[in-house]
């Protein structure tokens, strides 16, 4: 994911310094404390039931029966929230599972290793943390960002393939011990107390087909909504980039200072966020206020990007998030975007009435949106087209 020179990327390596501050929160240095910015906004909560981010149910959009019903419930949530958990996903239990042990695999490698992948100048891929572009405080927390298709074709090479489970035995040269007889019994018998580890890339792989298809049977759905082709919509995601971001927040003890992720809008297509733990923390903004996320066990939260947006010509909404930090518990999640654009182009589809927004290059989008991240303004609203 290189981009040019001249786009503004805010993200930095994760330094023995940052994770000696993560792993011992009693003080937090200045460059992470920002209370000003966690104590911004009212953050809705309690007992009032109104305050939960709508469910959609996939088995009910699959049900003749209930198709309908369900198709408005998803339209009205991409609409009105931009956000929604998606329940009865129909994506494969054992490769959600790979996907989340290979997560945790990986942030629990000694640092040197995850540097191995450190972002670097000019790259928004790599290993590290987000800083805001003015104040440049740092993010509490740590990420990998890496393509996973690009040009219609999965695109694994920069993934770790061997995060191995039993390496630790191995290490230990246990093994001289035993016979070649003893030895396969003992490997049986391990796997039975300790199931086998994924391979990150194989695991992550399989990850990356299922969210696809899955982007693709919802963009379905959303096109019927919209009364659109639904060719157009999905011509629009086919054969783009999709990449993951696997964020880990370590617990803070003073989670009242720090910020998971700054707030901001994504400024793709279409994310699909799985919980890895069930610590909660990303919280959606609407109507001036923050509504937290109770993760719903099994259910995926799928939200709206700013191309979607527009794609929709202002229809569905991309809606600001940020993520805040437990004092108890870490938190783990893993985010995959599709890219959209129409032949080269960001703009709305035809059938959605008087054009909202301006074409724009695909290239300059995307240079654009950068921009906006660091300078903390949103680049989609300057494509805004006044209507009287
Ligand atoms: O980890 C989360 O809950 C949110 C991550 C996120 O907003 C992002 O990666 O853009
Ligand atoms: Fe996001």
């Amino acid at each position: 994911m290189e981009i040019d020179d001249d786009v503004v990327v805010t993200r930095a390596e994760i330094t023995d310094a940052a994770e000696a501050t993560f792993a011992d929160s009693t003080v937090i240095p200045d460059r992470y404390a920002r209370p000003d910015e966690v104590g911004d906004g009212v953050v809705v909560g309690g007992d009032d039931e109104s305050h939960e981010l709508p469910l959609v149910d996939m088995a009910r959009l699959l049900d003749s029966e209930s198709s309908e019903a369900e198709t408005a419930k998803l339209g009205s949530a991409c609409r009105h929230w931009g956000f929604f958990q998606l329940t009865n996903h129909g994506v494969d239990e054992s490769v959600v599972q790979g996907m989340k042990d290979s997560a945790m695999q990986f942030f629990r490698l000694p640092l040197e290793k995850k540097n191995a992948l450190a972002v670097h100048a000019g790259s928004l891929g790599g290993f590290g943390h987000h800083f805001t572009g003015s104040s440049r405080k740092l993010d509490w927390a740590e990420s990998l960002i890496l393509a996973t298709q690009q040009n219609g074709q999965t695109s694994m090479d920069l993934w770790p393939a061997d995060p191995p489970t039993f390496g630790s035995f191995f290490h230990l040269n246990i093994w001289v011990f035993f016979s070649s007889v003893t030895r396969p019994l003992l490997l049986c018998l391990l796997r039975l107390i300790r199931p086998p580890a994924y391979n990150t890339r194989d695991a992550l792989e399989k990850y990356s087909l299922e969210m696809s298809g899955l982007t693709r049977r919802l963009l379905g759905f959303m096109a019927s909504d919209l009364g659109v082709e639904r060719e157009a919509l999905d011509g629009a995601f086919r054969g783009k980039t999709q990449s993951v971001a696997m964020h880990h927040y370590p617990p803070c003890r003073h989670p009242d200072k720090v910020i998971g992720i700054t707030p901001h809008h994504d400024g793709l297509g279409l994310a699909l966020l799985l919980h890895v733990d069930d610590t909660p923390g990303l919280q959606v903004k609407r109507d001036g206020r923050w509504f937290p996320l109770d993760p719903l066990p099994g259910a995926l939260v799928v939200n709206v990007g700013d191309i979607l947006q527009v794609l929709t010509n202002g229809k569905y909404r991309s809606a600001e998030h940020r993520v805040l930090v437990d004092a108890e518990r870490g938190r783990a999640t893993v985010v995959m975007f599709q890219d959209a654009s129409v032949a080269g182009t960001v703009k709305p589809l035809p059938g959605l009435g008087e054009a909202r927004y301006r074409e724009i290059e695909y290239g300059e989008y995307v240079k654009g949106n950068f921009r906006g991240l660091a300078e903390g303004t949103r680049f989609v609203d300057s494509l805004e087209i006044n209507i009287a």
